[in-house]
């Protein structure tokens, strides 16, 4: 079984990143800046921003960590995302989901100028992602093909199930597979006989919070494994949907939980802010 190590990738992108940011503050004479938006104070929110941070600053990327109370109003919220959207300096902005109950999720995402949506998250920014148009990828699934690519893995023709159909990993994640030409199925909570679409895959992602969902009798032999799922158990210990123990004698590649689709998602944010520093002339000139 190769191990697809996306702790190893993200440092070797992170790197990449570096260097560009050099060249543009070089070539340039600017700084590619991002701005992260917190609402409330869910800890685990708290972490993947203070990540953001820090991956930011080892990149050389200038980035503002906006936290605001839970208390907030939505039009308080929209507030500062215009200042943000007039900030010629701030390339990038991403508002930290989830967001509290009282505030509507798509009225804050369609308020961030389609130009600095380093999440892709704006309907602009989705619906060009899904025409096969130049856009910003949301991060998880850009990773996840990111890796994909720097294993050779090939997808055209290839059976791909992708279990979890959510806005943020599932749909894009299906969107760029059959961009990339494979055929592919998208399960959900609702599918019939899981394991019937799993067993017919060559490539199984797996996006749904559930620890351990995705066992060995599940998937073909040689089948590639992907875990998108994030857990954290009772006892501290932090694992994916996929049952790692259990499938990694039948996977021809499988990511690991923690080290694997985590980081390269901060790797990726990355990226969309060099390309978001890349737009600034042409969006400031307008
Ligand atoms: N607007 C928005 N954009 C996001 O990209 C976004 C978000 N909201 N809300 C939450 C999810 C989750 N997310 C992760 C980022 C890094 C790791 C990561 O680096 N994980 C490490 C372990 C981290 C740990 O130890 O807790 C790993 O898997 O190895 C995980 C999850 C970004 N998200």
């Amino acid at each position: 079984m190769i191990l697809l190590d996306g702790k190893a990738l993200s440092a070797k992108i992170k790197e990449e990143v570096k260097a560009e940011v050099a060249q543009i503050v070089k070539e340039k004479e600017i700084t590619p800046g991002l701005a992260v938006i917190l609402v409330g104070n869910d800890a685990a929110s708290a972490t993947y921003v203070a990540s953001k941070a820090k991956a930011c600053k080892d990149a050389g990327i200038y980035s503002v960590v906006h936290e605001m109370p839970d208390t907030i109003t939505q039009e308080e919220l929209l507030q500062t995302i215009n200042l943000m959207n007039n900030n010629p300096k701030l390339d990038g902005i991403l508002v930290q989901l989830p967001l509290p109950k009282h505030i509507d999720t798509t009225t804050i995402l369609e308020a961030i100028n389609p130009l600095k949506d380093v999440d892709g998250f704006h309907p602009y920014n989705v619906g060009r992602m899904v025409s096969n148009l130049d856009s910003f990828l949301s991060a998880t699934p850009f990773g996840v093909m990111r890796m994909f690519e720097e294993h050779n893995i090939e997808l055209s023709g290839k059976n791909v199930v992708v279990i979890g159909s959510s806005d943020i990993v599932g749909k894009p994640m299906a969107s760029l597979l059959i961009n990339a030409k494979a055929t592919v199925t998208v399960c959900n909570s609702r599918t019939k006989d899981l394991k019937s679409h799993t067993l017919k895959a060559d490539i199984v992602i797996i996006a749904v919070g559930v620890p351990y969902l995705l066992k060995e009798d599940m998937v073909k032999d040689g089948a590639i494994v992907i875990d998108v799922g994030i857990n954290r158990l009772e006892n501290g210990k932090l694992v994916g949907d996929a049952d790692f123990e259990n499938l990694k004698n039948k996977c021809s590649h499988l990511t690991p939980v923690p080290g694997g689709v985590g980081p390269m998602t901060i790797a990726m944010l990355l990226k969309n802010t060099i390309k978001a520093s890349n737009l600034r002339e042409k969006r400031e000139s307008k």
